[in-house]
């Protein structure tokens, strides 16, 4: 049975679900995405030779995925960075902050262009997730324009690569362009588009929601929160 690659609307409706029936908060679902994140770069990119990640933030939770990712990422040995423009007054995100603060990661909220290629070996876009919609808005247009135009270091996306419409994929080129994807609980329609390395994570899915909405997932190995699916075949929603 092919994996399924979900609309928005759908994407959205699982995640809601997990939230009411499946008893879980905010925190927990994004401590495992982000664990996800982190552990899917530790399989391809190692720290010996990609040890300073500049992990870009956006405003909502695919940012706090990102805040979440970069605290693994230094326990993982690597010498990340955050870019985190438009911080969110929410508790828990206040809370994420500290924690990467009282590990020394700096965050910075500015993006030099200069030091962008020279300073980084890796990029996490964590700017958009699923519920990205219209044309890019200020100040995120120029974040993505900066993004987009280096080609190294290679960037790794958080979900959705930022500026691609989650359904139809990267529309007039709006978008980034990266080496790798990690979609968390399933992939999302746009995902029939990217052709890199591509993860899967977000292993807390329960047997219910995944018959409800036939997900078809794989299984993952061992004990890992990710699973390869580069070379798995989906299917359309
Ligand atoms: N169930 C799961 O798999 C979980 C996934 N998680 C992550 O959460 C994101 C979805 O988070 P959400 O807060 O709903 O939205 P986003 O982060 O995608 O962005 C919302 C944020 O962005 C602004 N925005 C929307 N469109 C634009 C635009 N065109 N220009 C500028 N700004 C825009 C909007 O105003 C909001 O501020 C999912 O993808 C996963 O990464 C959870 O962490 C755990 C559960
Ligand atoms: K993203």
């Amino acid at each position: 049975m092919a994996l399924k690659f979900l609309t928005q609307k759908i994407a959205q409706a699982i995640d809601e679900e997990l939230f009411s029936s499946g008893g879980f908060s905010v925190d927990q679902l994004m401590e495992l995405a982000g664990l996800s994140v982190a552990q899917a770069i530790t399989k391809v990119y190692d720290n010996s030779k990609y040890s300073r990640v500049l992990i870009c933030c956006g405003p909502g939770n695919n940012g706090g995925d990102g805040l979440v990712a970069a605290r693994h990422l230094f326990h993982f040995g690597y010498k990340p960075n955050i870019f985190y423009p438009k911080q969110s007054k929410k508790e828990l995100y206040e809370r994420l902050v500290i924690q990467c603060q009282s590990l020394e990661i700096p965050i910075v909220t500015e993006l030099s262009n200069s030091s962008l290629t020279n300073d980084n070996d890796l990029i996490v876009d964590a700017l958009f997730g699923f519920s990205f919609t219209g044309e890019i808005r200020p100040p995120f247009d120029e974040v993505i324009q900066k993004l987009k135009v280096t080609n190294i270091p290679p960037i790794v996306s958080v979900d959705i690569p930022s500026g691609w419409d989650v359904e139809k994929g990267n529309v007039n080129n709006h978008g980034l362009k990266p080496s790798m994807l990690i979609s968390l609980t399933a992939p999302k329609l746009c995902a029939n588009y990217f052709n890199g390395k591509h993860f899967l994570g977000g292993r807390f899915v329960p047997p219910g929601l995944k018959e409800k909405y036939e997900l078809n997932l794989p299984l993952y190995p061992g004990t890992d929160q990710v699973v390869d699916i580069t070379d798995l075949p989906g299917e359309k929603l």
